[in-house]
């Protein structure tokens, strides 16, 4: 099977599981855990922030970060196809008791300057006021768009003169730093906080990393231990991700891979892709074919992805796709959407 379901199913390597045997390991609620305590500092030191705090996943960071910034009742103001609002479980309502205020941010991604201060709201006897904006690089349901200095810097001023805080769902940013030619920090920076993922396409097996000012990341660590994520000897799965740092400048592969399965699966009739920024195709189905009916189909000849709607479908590109892979990946489709008709 050629899983493209999603860069989150990479397995560890050998040198990480390696290093998960041999991992220096000691209590990290009590902050022992030295294999913890170097990850959580070079996170740190990549994306430019004071403190980074380990966590077991991505929504858990996105989720601790959230409930740090934000009072009950205040409002979110975020994209509607964001992921703290599409693929979290309602967690800004549960764990946060934010109400999203959602904004249609389209191709771009990311909110304008004239959006972010129409969505915002001033708190009053009667109104919420705004808690947080939070803008996502890069942007998972709109196609793994890469969402640029400029614009992410637009938001963040706009939400910064408002007083609002900002916090960058980062779980691709090395994707966007890659893809764009720019350091992690350029993109980083504008955001108060960054929650980037160790397990999806750097290749971890485990674990996220939410990075930001010492006191904020103080707080975000309490709040992680309300949520049941303070950890033991986290060591094991902190040590293969130190060896995810190092696969940064490979994530250009994962691209070049997406643009091969891109222009492979446009060649298939009623098919379509829109051109890739990075690792990730969104794929068109003409009307006549169900997209869960083509999953089905290609799962039987041996490929996995994911249907995102009635026309649509996601695959990922990733450490653990070759470009031979890519390639045979096309084929396989081809063969199952012949099946189809
Ligand atoms: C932008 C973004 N932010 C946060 C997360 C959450 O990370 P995890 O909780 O899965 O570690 C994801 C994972 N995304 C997963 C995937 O893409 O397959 C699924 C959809 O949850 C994400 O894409």
């Amino acid at each position: 099977m050629i899983d493209l379901r999603s860069d989150t199913v990479t397995k560890p390597s050998q040198a990480m599981r390696d290093a998960a045997r041999d991992a220096e390991v000691g209590d990290d609620v009590y902050g022992d855990d030295p294999s913890v305590n170097e990850l959580e500092r070079r996170a740190a030191d990549l994306v430019g922030k004071e403190k980074a705090l380990f966590v077991p996943s991505g929504t858990m960071g996105n989720q601790v970060a959230i409930r740090t910034h934000t009072e009950r009742g205040q409002e979110l103001v975020v994209d509607e196809q964001a992921h703290v609002v599409k693929w979290e479980v309602g967690g800004v309502a549960d764990l946060s008791g934010v109400q999203a205020r959602m904004v249609d941010c389209g191709p771009r991604a990311v909110p304008t300057a004239a959006q972010v201060e129409a969505a915002h709201v001033e708190e009053s006897l009667h109104r919420p006021g705004t808690g947080l904006l939070c803008v996502e690089n890069t942007h998972n349901s709109r196609g793994g768009v890469a969402v640029g200095v400029d614009e992410i810097a637009e938001a963040c001023e706009a939400a910064h003169d408002l007083g609002v805080p900002v916090h960058l769902d980062g779980a691709r940013v090395f994707n966007a730093s890659v893809a764009l030619g720019v350091a992690p920090e350029e993109l980083t920076g504008p955001a108060d906080t960054v929650n980037f993922c160790l397990s999806k396409g750097l290749g971890a097996p485990v674990g996220s990393i939410l990075a930001g000012p010492e006191g904020f990341v103080e707080r975000a660590r309490r709040v992680r231990k309300l949520f049941g994520g303070g950890m033991r000897q986290a060591g094991i799965v902190a040590a293969p991700g130190l060896l995810a740092l190092e696969n940064v400048d490979r994530l250009a592969e994962d691209h070049a891979n997406a643009r091969t399965l891109a222009a492979g699966l446009d060649d298939i009739a009623g098919l379509s892709t829109r051109e890739p920024d990075t690792n990730i195709v969104m794929l068109s189905v003409e009307a006549d074919v169900h997209a869960d009916d083509l999953v089905a189909a290609c799962e039987e000849h041996g490929v996995a992805f994911g249907a995102r709607d009635a026309s649509s479908a996601r695959l990922c590109t990733h450490l653990d796709v070759s470009r031979a892979e890519v390639r045979e990946a096309v084929d396989r489709v081809a063969a199952a959407v012949g099946s189809l008709r």
